[in-house]
């Protein structure tokens, strides 16, 4: 499966997992919090002796928090209550201002028609000293009795309000007068608004509650984050692999012109051992007429003259039978390597036939063609071929510096080299009447 393929699965599965984790971000965030009355936390009974009334509490045997009281009318507004402090000083309560539902499990029995919910929030913003009873600003729901279905209640913090009597007696600011839930100190089930004289029973097993760490907005971050992190991530792989590619184009490309520049250089051999002599490394036959043709646009264009000087080594039958042949092969390629160190880079030297050599000289007239002849002559009868090997050679000479076929002008030279074997042989004998 190719890396395009696996990234569009990847990308299937991730849009996916997002959708889903959008859609189920409820069940996967929320964390239920469980009170247990009377073990995990420090529960109390509450009544209205404190504002000095006379109803009787006490505790009863059920599991959780049983509440037996007995309500009497001393005072103007008697109650009864459980009190679960989740904080026994009053001053580090839980927040949950975050937690939507609360639910409570309770059994409840009693003339009045109500019970009354309450989760006391401390804050020193009230303005009332920490330490006194009533504090913690008293934020209520009254639930009827009926509603408690099953023994469980449920409670939507939104619909809690601020019990007036608590504002007024405090003269809380109005602005403070909205339900908080940012520290709960206490969370208290008692007898509703005006519950008439008589016998009361509570049983408060559990309380249960909602909360999200993380919060809705901090979740579509993280999911969006992981995008970007993936999305980064994806780039990173595709620039590691065009990387990849731009370094092993590169190299084929270097290996090519490595090949290329081998092949051209073999071509260049080919041609060279094409038209080269093998023995003396001078221009062979075809060399010879390539050079010949190219001299002779040269002076078709541009009117440059064209020596050409015939080289014939002389009796040079006797060397091979004298000396052996392979001595023969020596002066030969002696000759060549000779004349072309005495002459002009651009003056090419070919071998015409056996022991005959032909030099073209671009650009010479026929005396400057004759006088180099006359150099070569010297040269080659005072060199040393091999130990006491001496030769000497006859050289014809003629120039293209008038408008006449190339043909005529060669036979010229071969006629004047002809010359020159007839007078004597090593001398130089230029085109011209006899
Ligand atoms: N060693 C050797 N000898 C060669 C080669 N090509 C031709 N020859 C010999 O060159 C000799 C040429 O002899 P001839 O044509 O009679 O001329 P010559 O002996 O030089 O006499 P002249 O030119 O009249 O002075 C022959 O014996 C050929 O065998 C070669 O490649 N190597």
């Amino acid at each position: 499966m190719g890396f395009r393929w696996r990234f569009e699965y990847s990308l299937l599965l991730m849009v996916l997992l997002s959708v889903a984790a959008v859609r189920f971000s409820d069940a996967l965030l929320q964390q239920v919090r469980v009170i247990t009355p009377g073990s995990s936390v420090l529960t109390e009974a509450m009544s209205d002796r404190r504002n000095g009334g006379d109803s009787d509490v006490r505790r009863g045997p059920a599991p959780g928090f049983e509440l037996l009281c007995t309500l009497r009318e001393r005072f103007r507004y008697p109650y009864c209550g459980i009190a679960l402090r989740l904080d026994p000083q009053l001053v580090h309560g839980v927040d949950l201002s975050e937690v939507r539902r609360m639910r409570l499990w309770l059994d409840y029995e009693g003339p009045a028609s109500t019970v009354k919910i309450q989760l006391r929030n401390a804050s020193p913003a009230y303005g009332i000293p920490q330490n006194q009873e009533d504090a913690a600003k008293y934020n209520h729901i009254e639930v009827s009795a009926k509603s408690i279905q099953g023994g469980m209640v449920e409670v939507d913090l939104r619909n809690f309000v601020v019990a007036n009597w608590w504002m007024q007696q405090f003269h809380i600011a109005p602005q403070l007068g909205r339900p908080e839930f940012d520290n709960v100190v206490t969370l208290e089930v008692t007898t509703g608004t005006e519950a008439p004289p008589g016998d009361y029973r509570f049983v408060l097993k559990r309380v249960e509650y909602d909360v999200q760490p993380l919060s809705t907005e901090h979740w579509y971050l993280v999911i969006m984050s992981i995008w970007l992190a993936l999305a980064l991530l994806y780039l990173f792989i595709r620039l590691v692999r065009l990387q990849t590619v731009v370094r092993q184009q590169r190299q084929q490309s270097q290996e090519l012109r490595a090949i290329n520049r081998a092949l051209d250089k073999r071509s260049q051999q080919l041609v060279q051992m094409a038209t080269t002599d093998a023995l003396t490394g001078a221009l062979n036959r075809k060399g010879l007429e390539d050079a010949l043709q190219q001299a002779l646009a040269d002076w078709r264009r541009h009117q440059h003259p064209l020596g050409l000087v015939l080289i014939d080594i002389d009796h040079f039958k006797a060397v091979n039978d004298t000396h052996g042949h392979q001595a023969g092969d020596r002066v030969l390629a002696g000759l060549a390597a000779l004349v072309r160190s005495h002459v002009r880079g651009q003056d090419l030297l070919g071998r015409w036939g056996g022991e005959e050599f032909l030099l073209v000289c671009r650009d010479t007239h026929l005396p400057q063609a004759q006088a180099i002849a006359e150099k070569l002559r010297a040269l080659v009868a005072n060199h040393d071929f091999a130990a006491g090997l001496r030769v000497t050679a006859s050289f014809g000479v003629a120039a293209m510096d008038s408008d006449r076929p190339l043909d005529q002008v060669f036979a010229a030279a071969d006629a004047a080299l002809y010359r020159a074997k007839a007078e004597g042989r090593n001398r130089v004998v230029a085109e011209g009447p006899a």
